[in-house]
């Protein structure tokens, strides 16, 4: 059993550590997070050890009832490998912390690219991880992104990749974040820096993305052209394709979903915990070929899509599994099952999304 520690018991942070509970080959250590709230309280109650991060406040999660099993060093020092998910910048400074303790470590995706040796997504670089003592898992957006090129890019190649992303505004538990009435340019220059992120995952790829932020909570959203260098044997073709990938959500017509609140409420509906969405969610009429010019929408649900990928980052760095194996694990213990979830195998031809443009037209 491999003993996962959790630095930073937040949005990530706590799912990752009921995710890495689900596995048969690795247990949570424990969890550090440096607020005595109601996070750190429902920690104790799941029985998760929990760690001070800054010693302190240590006296006031005794306050509140909570008994530490140490310090975050002392959790670096248990533990085979760590889960750093503390806010961006902080997993740089406590790298060296990693190093003391020669525990490996996995950082997110909000530090910069030279945290880690490699900068990690399952479906795309599994095995450059495998090597590594440090990794990377890339940003929500860039995991979907990911997640979307990678069999375009194997399949049919990528001359060029355009994306624009509306992204959420910030997490349901970030009261602070906006804009609350507005849509911002975010950032207003050009490209955002998802499309350089990409290219840490896929160094030869040519990507432009621009951002925006919109008053919402719920999930980003991706507007995405991309010219193939060869031409796909019509629209089934690219659907077939997506359909064939584990963490890729083609949405039908027929479930109604027309937006991320359906999509949230669907999720719950389906028993979710958290209501978390792990694939990327493509809605099936949006994927239209012109040519080898691809367009496609997708919603990407920012809590949630980066934590099967840290399991399956835990087993590169361990050398726990393979990737194909990884993720297929990951996915039975989590409970990713496309065709549970939308009906895929149900579907006939009737069912499938209309064709709005082919390339066969
Ligand atoms: N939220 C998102 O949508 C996504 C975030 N990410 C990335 O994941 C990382 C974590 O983000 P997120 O979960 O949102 O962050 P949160 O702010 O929700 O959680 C951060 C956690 O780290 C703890 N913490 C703060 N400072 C320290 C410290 N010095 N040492 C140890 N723990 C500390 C916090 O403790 P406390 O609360 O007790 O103060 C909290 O438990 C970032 O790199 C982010 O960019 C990636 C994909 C999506
Ligand atoms: O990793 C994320 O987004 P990103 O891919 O836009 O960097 C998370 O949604 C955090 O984004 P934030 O930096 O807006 O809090």
């Amino acid at each position: 059993m491999i003993r996962v520690g959790i630095n930073g018991y937040g949005t990530i942070g706590k799912r990752v550590a009921d995710a890495v509970r689900a596995q048969p080959d690795m247990t949570v250590r424990g969890v550090a997070k440096r607020s005595p709230d109601y996070v750190a309280v429902g920690a104790a109650e799941a029985d998760y050890p929990v760690y001070a991060a800054d010693e302190d406040r240590a006296d006031g999660f005794r306050e509140i009832g909570i008994d530490l099993a140490g310090t975050a060093d002392d959790l670096v020092a248990e533990s085979d490998v760590i889960v750093d998910a503390t806010p961006s910048g902080v997993g740089a400074e406590n790298r060296p912390l990693y190093e003391r303790h020669d525990t490996p470590a996995i950082f997110q995706g909000g530090e910069d690219a030279t945290v880690a040796e490699v900068s990690f997504n399952a479906r795309a670089n599994f095995a450059e991880a495998e090597d590594a003592d440090y990794a990377r898992v890339v940003s929500c957006n860039t995991t979907g992104l990911s997640r979307f090129l990678a069999p375009l890019h194997e399949t049919y190649g990528i001359d060029k990749a355009r994306v624009t992303l509306v992204r959420r505004g910030g997490d349901p538990d970030q009261t602070g974040r906006g804009p609350i009435n507005d849509t911002v340019p975010d950032p207003v220059s050009i490209p955002s820096h998802h499309g350089p992120d990409v290219q840490t995952v896929f160094p030869e790829l040519d990507i432009d993305t621009i951002g925006l932020k919109v008053p919402t909570t719920m999930m980003h959203v991706h507007a995405v052209n991309v010219t193939l260098e060869d031409d796909p044997d019509g629209v089934d073709d690219v659907r077939d394709l997506f359909r064939a990938e584990d963490r890729l959500l083609t949405i039908p017509e027929y479930a109604g979903i027309d937006g991320a609140g359906t999509l949230k409420d669907f999720a719950m509906d389906a028993g979710r915990p958290r209501g978390d969405i792990w694939e990327n969610c493509i809605w099936g009429e949006s994927i239209t070929l012109q040519g080898r010019d691809l367009y496609c929408m997708q919603a990407i649900h920012q809590e949630a899509d980066v934590v099967p990928e840290n399991v399956d980052a835990i087993r590169a760095l361990t050398g726990l599994l393979d990737g194909p194996e990884s993720r297929s694990l990951t996915n039975e213990t989590l409970g990713i099952d496309l065709g549970r979830l939308c009906g895929r195998e149900n579907l006939t031809a009737e069912q499938r999304p209309t064709e709005r443009v082919s390339s066969d037209d």
